[in-house]
Protein backbone atom coordinates (compact mmCIF):
# COMPACT_ATOMS: atom_id res chain seq x y z
CA UNK A 1 0.00 0.00 0.00
CA UNK A 2 1.45 3.31 -1.10
CA UNK A 3 -0.81 5.78 0.46
CA UNK A 4 0.39 7.55 3.39
CA UNK A 5 -2.29 6.22 6.43
CA UNK A 6 -4.51 8.85 8.05
CA UNK A 7 -4.15 9.05 11.49
CA UNK A 8 -7.47 9.31 13.34
CA UNK A 9 -8.26 9.73 16.95
CA UNK A 10 -11.10 8.23 19.02
CA UNK A 11 -11.42 9.30 22.58
CA UNK A 12 -13.62 7.52 25.10
CA UNK A 13 -12.24 4.51 22.63
CA UNK A 14 -13.64 1.81 25.72
CA UNK A 15 -16.95 3.25 25.92
CA UNK A 16 -19.95 1.97 23.81
CA UNK A 17 -19.38 3.91 20.77
CA UNK A 18 -16.13 3.64 20.71
CA UNK A 19 -16.05 -0.27 20.08
CA UNK A 20 -19.08 -0.17 17.31
CA UNK A 21 -17.28 3.14 15.52
CA UNK A 22 -13.46 1.43 15.35
CA UNK A 23 -13.94 -1.40 13.83
CA UNK A 24 -16.08 0.45 11.11
CA UNK A 25 -13.12 3.14 10.72
CA UNK A 26 -10.76 -0.09 10.76
CA UNK A 27 -12.68 -1.16 7.61
CA UNK A 28 -12.48 1.66 5.64
CA UNK A 29 -16.23 3.33 5.91
CA UNK A 30 -15.11 6.08 7.28
CA UNK A 31 -13.05 7.21 4.78
CA UNK A 32 -12.53 4.91 2.00
CA UNK A 33 -12.02 1.46 0.87
CA UNK A 34 -7.97 2.50 0.04
CA UNK A 35 -7.25 4.67 2.50
CA UNK A 36 -4.87 3.50 5.22
CA UNK A 37 -5.86 4.57 8.69
CA UNK A 38 -3.26 4.77 11.99
CA UNK A 39 -5.31 4.45 14.49
CA UNK A 40 -5.23 6.15 18.25
CA UNK A 41 -7.33 5.46 21.13
CA UNK A 42 -7.83 7.86 23.84
CA UNK A 43 -9.15 7.06 27.22
CA UNK A 44 -8.68 7.71 31.06
CA UNK A 45 -5.93 5.72 33.19
CA UNK A 46 -8.56 3.57 34.33
CA UNK A 47 -10.12 2.23 31.37
CA UNK A 48 -6.64 2.22 29.30
CA UNK A 49 -6.89 -1.69 30.00
CA UNK A 50 -10.32 -2.39 28.29
CA UNK A 51 -8.92 -0.32 25.32
CA UNK A 52 -6.50 -2.65 24.93
CA UNK A 53 -8.62 -5.13 24.85
CA UNK A 54 -10.82 -3.33 22.35
CA UNK A 55 -6.97 -3.12 20.40
CA UNK A 56 -6.75 -6.34 20.65
CA UNK A 57 -10.26 -7.30 18.76
CA UNK A 58 -8.75 -4.67 16.18
CA UNK A 59 -5.96 -6.88 15.98
CA UNK A 60 -7.96 -9.77 15.53
CA UNK A 61 -10.11 -8.84 12.87
CA UNK A 62 -6.63 -8.81 10.53
CA UNK A 63 -7.77 -5.40 8.65
CA UNK A 64 -5.67 -3.89 5.90
CA UNK A 65 -6.13 -0.92 6.19
CA UNK A 66 -5.00 -0.85 9.86
CA UNK A 67 -1.41 0.50 9.85
CA UNK A 68 -1.22 0.95 13.41
CA UNK A 69 -3.35 1.19 17.35
CA UNK A 70 -1.93 3.27 19.55
CA UNK A 71 -3.60 3.19 22.61
CA UNK A 72 -3.31 6.47 24.86
CA UNK A 73 -4.13 8.54 28.08
CA UNK A 74 -2.55 11.24 27.62
CA UNK A 75 -4.48 13.99 25.01
CA UNK A 76 -1.01 15.76 23.89
CA UNK A 77 0.03 12.47 22.75
CA UNK A 78 -2.72 11.24 21.09
CA UNK A 79 -3.58 14.63 19.16
CA UNK A 80 -0.04 14.87 17.84
CA UNK A 81 -0.47 14.76 13.72
CA UNK A 82 -3.95 13.79 13.54
CA UNK A 83 -6.10 14.40 10.74
CA UNK A 84 -8.98 13.38 12.42
CA UNK A 85 -9.92 13.45 15.45
CA UNK A 86 -13.35 11.70 16.94
CA UNK A 87 -14.23 13.22 20.68
CA UNK A 88 -16.61 10.65 21.78
CA UNK A 89 -15.18 10.08 25.46
CA UNK A 90 -17.34 12.04 28.02
CA UNK A 91 -19.86 10.88 30.31
CA UNK A 92 -23.28 9.44 29.11
CA UNK A 93 -26.68 10.69 30.14
CA UNK A 94 -28.12 8.36 32.36
CA UNK A 95 -32.36 8.07 32.88
CA UNK A 96 -33.80 11.16 34.05
CA UNK A 97 -30.94 13.00 33.10
CA UNK A 98 -31.00 16.11 31.00
CA UNK A 99 -28.10 17.53 28.55
CA UNK A 100 -27.46 20.65 30.27
CA UNK A 101 -26.82 18.29 33.47
CA UNK A 102 -23.36 16.98 31.97
CA UNK A 103 -22.56 20.49 30.90
CA UNK A 104 -19.92 20.91 33.66
CA UNK A 105 -19.48 17.40 34.47
CA UNK A 106 -18.21 17.17 30.23
CA UNK A 107 -16.96 20.89 30.02
CA UNK A 108 -13.64 20.00 32.03
CA UNK A 109 -12.85 17.16 29.31
CA UNK A 110 -12.98 19.54 25.77
CA UNK A 111 -10.70 22.00 27.06
CA UNK A 112 -7.55 20.34 27.35
CA UNK A 113 -8.42 18.38 24.44
CA UNK A 114 -8.81 21.43 22.42
CA UNK A 115 -5.81 23.01 23.67
CA UNK A 116 -4.12 19.19 22.69
CA UNK A 117 -5.34 19.75 19.24
CA UNK A 118 -4.32 23.16 18.50
CA UNK A 119 -0.74 22.23 20.36
CA UNK A 120 -0.07 19.26 17.60
CA UNK A 121 -2.40 18.41 15.09
CA UNK A 122 -2.29 18.06 11.61
CA UNK A 123 -2.46 21.04 9.72
CA UNK A 124 -5.55 19.73 8.16
CA UNK A 125 -7.63 18.38 11.27
CA UNK A 126 -11.26 17.82 11.00
CA UNK A 127 -12.90 17.59 14.52
CA UNK A 128 -16.11 15.70 15.10
CA UNK A 129 -17.52 15.92 18.95
CA UNK A 130 -19.88 13.49 19.46
CA UNK A 131 -19.90 13.39 23.35
CA UNK A 132 -22.61 15.62 24.85
CA UNK A 133 -23.81 17.96 25.34
CA UNK A 134 -21.94 18.02 21.69
CA UNK A 135 -22.56 21.67 20.07
CA UNK A 136 -21.48 23.28 23.74
CA UNK A 137 -18.46 20.68 23.94
CA UNK A 138 -17.03 21.67 20.50
CA UNK A 139 -17.64 24.88 21.47
CA UNK A 140 -15.72 24.36 24.24
CA UNK A 141 -12.52 22.93 22.07
CA UNK A 142 -12.63 24.97 19.31
CA UNK A 143 -12.38 28.34 22.16
CA UNK A 144 -9.17 26.62 23.26
CA UNK A 145 -7.83 25.72 19.64
CA UNK A 146 -6.75 29.56 18.63
CA UNK A 147 -4.41 28.47 15.90
CA UNK A 148 -6.90 26.16 14.05
CA UNK A 149 -9.82 27.17 12.13
CA UNK A 150 -12.89 27.64 13.15
CA UNK A 151 -14.39 25.48 11.08
CA UNK A 152 -12.69 22.18 11.90
CA UNK A 153 -14.47 22.01 15.01
CA UNK A 154 -17.97 20.40 14.22
CA UNK A 155 -20.90 18.42 16.52
CA UNK A 156 -22.77 15.37 15.35
CA UNK A 157 -26.61 15.96 14.62
CA UNK A 158 -26.21 13.80 11.82
CA UNK A 159 -28.05 10.87 13.82
CA UNK A 160 -31.01 13.13 14.20
CA UNK A 161 -31.02 13.30 10.75
CA UNK A 162 -30.78 9.76 10.29
CA UNK A 163 -33.64 9.39 12.74
CA UNK A 164 -35.43 12.07 10.96
CA UNK A 165 -35.04 9.91 7.65
CA UNK A 166 -36.00 7.00 9.06
CA UNK A 167 -39.43 8.45 10.54
CA UNK A 168 -40.18 10.13 7.19
CA UNK A 169 -39.55 6.97 5.44
CA UNK A 170 -42.44 5.14 7.78
CA UNK A 171 -44.76 7.94 7.61
CA UNK A 172 -44.73 8.39 3.35
CA UNK A 173 -43.66 4.38 2.86
CA UNK A 174 -40.72 5.83 0.28
CA UNK A 175 -37.38 4.05 1.30
CA UNK A 176 -34.54 6.32 2.64
CA UNK A 177 -33.07 5.87 -0.40
CA UNK A 178 -35.47 7.91 -2.35
CA UNK A 179 -35.24 10.74 0.12
CA UNK A 180 -33.14 14.26 0.35
CA UNK A 181 -32.67 17.49 2.05
CA UNK A 182 -34.23 17.12 5.58
CA UNK A 183 -32.64 19.36 8.08
CA UNK A 184 -31.88 19.41 11.75
CA UNK A 185 -31.56 22.60 13.03
CA UNK A 186 -30.00 24.13 16.00
CA UNK A 187 -29.17 22.00 19.45
CA UNK A 188 -28.70 18.11 19.68
CA UNK A 189 -30.55 18.05 22.37
CA UNK A 190 -34.58 18.24 22.85
CA UNK A 191 -35.21 21.50 21.40
CA UNK A 192 -33.55 20.52 18.40
CA UNK A 193 -35.69 21.07 14.82
CA UNK A 194 -35.96 18.53 12.52
CA UNK A 195 -37.43 20.33 9.41
CA UNK A 196 -39.18 18.42 6.44
CA UNK A 197 -40.23 21.77 4.72
CA UNK A 198 -37.44 21.92 1.96
CA UNK A 199 -36.96 17.90 1.84
CA UNK A 200 -38.30 15.37 -0.70
CA UNK A 201 -39.68 12.20 -0.84
CA UNK A 202 -38.84 10.87 -4.54
CA UNK A 203 -37.89 14.22 -5.69
CA UNK A 204 -41.56 15.90 -4.53
CA UNK A 205 -41.89 18.45 -1.48
CA UNK A 206 -41.85 16.48 1.96
CA UNK A 207 -44.21 18.42 3.47
CA UNK A 208 -46.82 18.46 0.30
CA UNK A 209 -46.45 15.05 -0.12
CA UNK A 210 -47.04 13.88 3.23
CA UNK A 211 -49.96 16.92 3.99
CA UNK A 212 -50.67 16.21 8.27
CA UNK A 213 -49.91 19.02 10.41
CA UNK A 214 -50.60 17.25 13.34
CA UNK A 215 -48.13 14.10 12.60
CA UNK A 216 -45.79 16.43 11.63
CA UNK A 217 -46.27 18.29 14.92
CA UNK A 218 -47.36 15.77 17.46
CA UNK A 219 -45.65 12.69 16.16
CA UNK A 220 -41.88 13.27 13.99
CA UNK A 221 -40.29 16.07 15.68
CA UNK A 222 -41.49 14.90 19.10
CA UNK A 223 -40.27 11.42 18.27
CA UNK A 224 -36.78 12.75 16.19
CA UNK A 225 -35.82 15.12 19.13
CA UNK A 226 -36.60 12.95 21.82
CA UNK A 227 -35.34 10.16 20.54
CA UNK A 228 -32.30 9.30 22.84
CA UNK A 229 -34.54 9.48 25.80
CA UNK A 230 -36.29 6.63 24.22
CA UNK A 231 -33.51 4.55 23.61
CA UNK A 232 -31.79 5.06 26.82
CA UNK A 233 -35.25 4.22 28.46
CA UNK A 234 -35.80 0.93 26.31
CA UNK A 235 -31.53 0.17 26.27
CA UNK A 236 -30.87 0.67 29.73
CA UNK A 237 -28.14 2.89 27.81
CA UNK A 238 -27.53 5.65 25.51
CA UNK A 239 -27.71 4.80 21.62
CA UNK A 240 -24.59 3.65 20.41
CA UNK A 241 -24.42 1.36 17.44
CA UNK A 242 -26.47 4.18 15.78
CA UNK A 243 -24.14 6.95 17.08
CA UNK A 244 -21.20 5.22 15.99
CA UNK A 245 -22.76 4.87 12.31
CA UNK A 246 -23.65 8.31 12.26
CA UNK A 247 -20.42 9.68 13.12
CA UNK A 248 -18.93 7.54 10.22
CA UNK A 249 -21.59 9.07 7.96
CA UNK A 250 -20.94 12.87 9.38
CA UNK A 251 -17.18 12.29 8.63
CA UNK A 252 -17.22 10.64 5.44
CA UNK A 253 -19.49 13.06 4.01
CA UNK A 254 -17.15 15.84 4.89
CA UNK A 255 -14.27 14.38 3.55
CA UNK A 256 -15.96 12.71 0.31
CA UNK A 257 -18.82 15.08 -0.46
CA UNK A 258 -22.47 15.30 -0.36
CA UNK A 259 -24.44 14.22 -3.49
CA UNK A 260 -24.75 16.90 -5.99
CA UNK A 261 -28.79 16.38 -5.15
CA UNK A 262 -28.45 16.20 -1.76
CA UNK A 263 -27.03 17.80 1.56
CA UNK A 264 -26.37 17.10 5.55
CA UNK A 265 -26.88 17.86 8.74
CA UNK A 266 -24.04 19.12 10.51
CA UNK A 267 -23.19 21.54 13.84
CA UNK A 268 -20.90 24.23 12.97
CA UNK A 269 -19.66 27.80 13.82
CA UNK A 270 -21.98 29.75 12.75
CA UNK A 271 -21.38 32.95 10.45
CA UNK A 272 -24.68 34.59 11.57
CA UNK A 273 -26.83 32.53 8.62
CA UNK A 274 -30.26 32.44 9.09
CA UNK A 275 -30.30 35.15 12.16
CA UNK A 276 -28.18 32.17 14.14
CA UNK A 277 -26.28 34.05 16.65
CA UNK A 278 -21.97 33.89 15.31
CA UNK A 279 -19.50 31.80 16.93
CA UNK A 280 -22.35 29.56 18.02
CA UNK A 281 -21.85 25.64 17.02
CA UNK A 282 -25.57 25.23 15.54
CA UNK A 283 -26.76 22.62 13.34
CA UNK A 284 -27.38 23.70 9.84
CA UNK A 285 -28.22 22.13 6.29
CA UNK A 286 -24.72 21.82 4.79
CA UNK A 287 -22.74 20.49 1.36
CA UNK A 288 -19.78 19.28 1.81
CA UNK A 289 -16.90 19.46 -1.32
CA UNK A 290 -13.12 18.99 -1.28
CA UNK A 291 -13.01 18.11 2.42
CA UNK A 292 -14.88 21.84 3.03
CA UNK A 293 -18.53 22.41 4.65
CA UNK A 294 -21.06 25.07 3.39
CA UNK A 295 -24.23 26.09 4.85
CA UNK A 296 -26.86 25.88 2.07
CA UNK A 297 -28.19 29.63 1.74
CA UNK A 298 -31.20 31.28 0.78
CA UNK A 299 -34.02 28.55 1.93
CA UNK A 300 -37.32 30.37 3.13
CA UNK A 301 -37.81 30.21 6.61
CA UNK A 302 -41.72 29.82 7.53
CA UNK A 303 -42.92 31.27 10.79
CA UNK A 304 -43.46 27.45 12.48
CA UNK A 305 -39.52 26.46 11.42
CA UNK A 306 -38.58 30.18 12.90
CA UNK A 307 -40.15 29.91 16.51
CA UNK A 308 -38.63 26.73 16.70
CA UNK A 309 -35.63 27.49 15.22
CA UNK A 310 -35.15 30.01 17.54
CA UNK A 311 -36.03 28.16 20.25
CA UNK A 312 -33.25 25.56 20.01
CA UNK A 313 -31.14 28.45 19.28
CA UNK A 314 -31.75 30.20 22.72
CA UNK A 315 -30.76 27.08 24.18
CA UNK A 316 -27.27 27.29 22.86
CA UNK A 317 -26.91 30.64 23.69
CA UNK A 318 -28.02 30.12 27.30
CA UNK A 319 -25.44 26.86 27.26
CA UNK A 320 -22.90 29.26 26.12
CA UNK A 321 -23.03 31.31 28.72
CA UNK A 322 -23.39 28.90 31.22
CA UNK A 323 -19.88 27.40 30.01
CA UNK A 324 -18.91 30.66 30.37
CA UNK A 325 -19.85 31.23 34.01
CA UNK A 326 -18.11 28.07 34.77
CA UNK A 327 -15.23 29.92 33.45
CA UNK A 328 -14.91 26.74 30.09
CA UNK A 329 -14.71 29.26 27.54
N1 LIG B 1 -24.14 13.47 19.44
C1 LIG B 1 -24.84 12.35 19.45
O1 LIG B 1 -25.70 12.14 18.58
C2 LIG B 1 -24.62 11.30 20.51
C3 LIG B 1 -25.29 10.07 20.42
C4 LIG B 1 -25.08 9.10 21.39
C5 LIG B 1 -24.23 9.35 22.46
N2 LIG B 1 -23.62 10.55 22.55
C6 LIG B 1 -22.68 10.86 23.63
O2 LIG B 1 -21.44 10.22 23.36
C7 LIG B 1 -20.71 10.08 24.58
C8 LIG B 1 -20.13 8.68 24.71
O3 LIG B 1 -21.17 7.73 24.81
P1 LIG B 1 -20.87 6.19 25.14
O4 LIG B 1 -22.18 5.50 25.14
O5 LIG B 1 -19.76 5.69 24.29
O6 LIG B 1 -20.36 6.33 26.65
P2 LIG B 1 -19.50 5.26 27.50
O7 LIG B 1 -19.66 5.65 28.93
O8 LIG B 1 -19.79 3.87 27.08
O9 LIG B 1 -18.03 5.60 27.03
C9 LIG B 1 -17.44 6.82 27.29
C10 LIG B 1 -15.96 6.55 27.39
O10 LIG B 1 -15.31 7.81 27.46
C11 LIG B 1 -14.20 7.66 28.30
N3 LIG B 1 -13.73 8.96 28.75
C12 LIG B 1 -14.23 9.74 29.74
N4 LIG B 1 -13.48 10.84 29.88
C13 LIG B 1 -12.52 10.79 28.95
C14 LIG B 1 -11.44 11.62 28.59
N5 LIG B 1 -11.21 12.76 29.24
N6 LIG B 1 -10.63 11.25 27.58
C15 LIG B 1 -10.85 10.09 26.91
N7 LIG B 1 -11.86 9.24 27.22
C16 LIG B 1 -12.68 9.59 28.21
C17 LIG B 1 -14.70 6.74 29.42
O11 LIG B 1 -13.66 6.12 30.12
C18 LIG B 1 -15.55 5.75 28.62
O12 LIG B 1 -14.79 4.62 28.23
C19 LIG B 1 -21.70 10.47 25.68
O13 LIG B 1 -21.48 11.82 26.02
C20 LIG B 1 -23.05 10.34 25.00
O14 LIG B 1 -24.03 11.14 25.61
C21 LIG B 1 -23.79 11.53 21.59
O1 LIG C 1 -29.75 11.60 24.22
C1 LIG C 1 -28.68 11.21 24.67
O2 LIG C 1 -28.25 11.55 25.76
C2 LIG C 1 -27.86 10.25 23.87
C3 LIG C 1 -27.61 10.71 22.51
O3 LIG C 1 -27.28 12.05 22.43
C4 LIG C 1 -28.71 10.37 21.55
O4 LIG C 1 -29.23 11.27 20.91
O5 LIG C 1 -29.03 9.18 21.43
Amino acid sequence: MTRTPVTVTVTGAAGQIGYALLFRIASGQLLGADVPVRLRLLEIPQAVKAAEGTAMELDDGAFPLVSGIDILDDATRAFDGTNIALLVGARPRTKGMERGDLLEANGGIFKPQGEAINAGAADDVKVLVVGNPANTNALIAQQHAPDVPADRFTAMTRLDHNRALAQLSKKSGVPVADLRKVTIWGNHSATQYPDIFHAEVSGKNAAETVNDQDWLENDFIPTVAKRGAAIIEARGASSAASAASAAIDHVNLWVNGTAPDDWTSMAVVSDGSYDVPEGLISSFPVTTKNGKWEIVQGLEINDFSRTRINASVTELSEEREAVRKLGLI
